[in-house]
């Protein structure tokens, strides 16, 4: 127990080795080895009489529009030789995709977040927990979720998805994981340490720094101003006076870059007492395939791939997803909120899949890249390690998670497959 290191008294509990907990219940799926020689080869377009007969409808092409205006072309805002790399970001952001592959500019983007001097905060309004937007010179600015939780801390038995403090590593690692499957959703994030009393408490405003002060065991911390989660009781707290966040690249604020909130068909019902419509409806499904947004074009294969990307993490607070309205119905959904992902290392939720299980649909390049971590040599588990290796709060994830992810990929697969089956 590490009790005078963080402060945070009401997760202490909890802050047990790794060892202890749990990972003697994980189920190792019977098919860890097997090369799903029947996926791979439709994917391949190795069509025979042996190949299941709706096989086109389960695993389909990809529905991506041809054409993929940026924001700069939409919005009519060029980018210029003195645009910051923050505001290439911005408004490179496309129909298709957040940044392009193998982008070059997301580095320099991150490494502006991770080094540039904060010049003011200001506090988020707004949300259930304490969120801060860091101002950086020339307007860049970033969304910061500090440190709530170590590493190897997973859910408390007792809470729902809704209760639990967010992870700022999960936030960083869910961006790293939705690049490596090849999505390119979600908001560049990346890990910075900060000095509580050099870096954030002269920048607040008069409200916030009334929230600063030192903690018995002499922490510096802060616990701000929210909805639920901003009291004593809830503290942000140094080790002593520095502490780790996620900042996240801050998303176009031009008047005409505003994001639509659309609810998520599967969200759950956030409420310890009553269940979601499609956790009782079998068939939910067919009601949402054949509406409007769903029955046409990319968006409901894009739920699918959201669930992919939850359910390889374990996030089961997927209430809302955002698009870029300047981008059109056919733009793609932003994987946005992810820090209550990474979680539980030794549960496998299937109901998180729930959206893939019911329609029995996924798209052909997402199922492409699972075969290929899953039977290739860097596994899903090397590639993310990879990329997250020069993050500056590096290691991001305890081990227990990396196993994790090989085995769930393993498990989607055989959903795709049992899909086939029943037809
Ligand atoms: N990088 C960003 N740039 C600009 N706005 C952002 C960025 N990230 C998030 N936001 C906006 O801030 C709001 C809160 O973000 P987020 O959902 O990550 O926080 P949260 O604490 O989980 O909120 P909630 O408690 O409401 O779920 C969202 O509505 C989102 O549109
Ligand atoms: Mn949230």
């Amino acid at each position: 127990l590490n009790i005078n290191a963080y402060g945070n008294s009401y997760f202490t509990e909890w802050k047990i080795e790794e060892s202890c907990l749990g990972s003697k219940n994980v189920q190792i799926p019977s098919t860890m080895n097997d090369k799903f020689e029947d996926l791979t080869a439709i994917v391949n377009k190795k069509i025979t009489k042996d190949t299941p007969k709706n096989y086109d409808k389960i695993i389909v092409e990809d529905k991506i529009s041809k054409e993929n205006p940026t924001l700069s072309e939409v919005l009519k805002v060029p980018l210029r030789w003195h645009s910051t790399n923050l505001e290439v970001f911005q408004y490179s952001i496309s129909r298709n995709e957040m940044y392009p592959e193998n982008d070059k500019n997301i580095e320099l983007v991150l490494k502006d977040l991770a080094t540039l001097p904060i010049e003011w905060i200001e506090q988020r309004e707004g949300g259930t927990q304490i969120k801060m937007i860091m101002h950086f010179p020339r307007e860049i600015s970033a969304l910061f979720k500090p440190k709530r939780m170590e590493r190897v801390d997973v859910v408390h038995p007792n809470h729902f998805y809704f209760d639990e403090l967010e992870r700022h590593n999960a936030e960083i690692a869910a961006f790293h994981l939705d690049k490596v499957l090849g999505f390119r959703r979600a908001i560049p994030h990346v890990g910075r340490v900060v000095n509580i009393m050099d870096e954030l408490y002269p920048l607040v405003d008069d409200d916030m720094v009334k929230t600063f002060y030192e903690s018995p065991s002499g922490n510096k911390c802060f616990h701000g101003k929210c909805e639920i989660y901003c009291d004593s009781y809830h503290p942000v707290c140094g080790n002593p006076n520095v502490i780790e966040g996620s900042f996240a690249a801050w998303l176009p604020s031009h008047e005409n870059a505003t994001r639509d909130s659309w609810r998520h068909p599967w969200r759950r019902s956030y409420c310890k007492r009553r269940t979601a419509y499609w956790e009782r409806d079998s068939q939910y499904c067919d009601k949402i395939r054949n509406a409007p947004p769903y029955n046409s074009g990319r968006r409901l294969l894009d739920l699918m791939d959201m669930a992919v990307f939850d359910f390889l993490m374990g996030n089961q607070d997927r209430h809302h997803y955002e698009m870029f309205r300047a981008l059109g119905d056919q733009a793609f959904t932003i994987h946005l909120d992810n820090g209550r992902g990474f979680g539980r290392p030794y549960v496998d939720d299937f109901s998180i899949l729930t959206p893939l299980t019911q329609c029995c649909l996924i798209r052909a390049s997402t199922l492409k890249t699972l075969l290929k971590y899953h039977n290739g040599s860097k596994k899903l588990s090397d590639a993310l390690r990879q990329s997250m290796k020069n993050d500056p709060i590096a290691p991001l994830l305890a081990e227990s998670h990396y196993e994790a992810l090989d085995r769930r990929n393993v498990l989607i697969l055989e959903a795709i497959r049992n899909c086939l089956k029943n037809n």
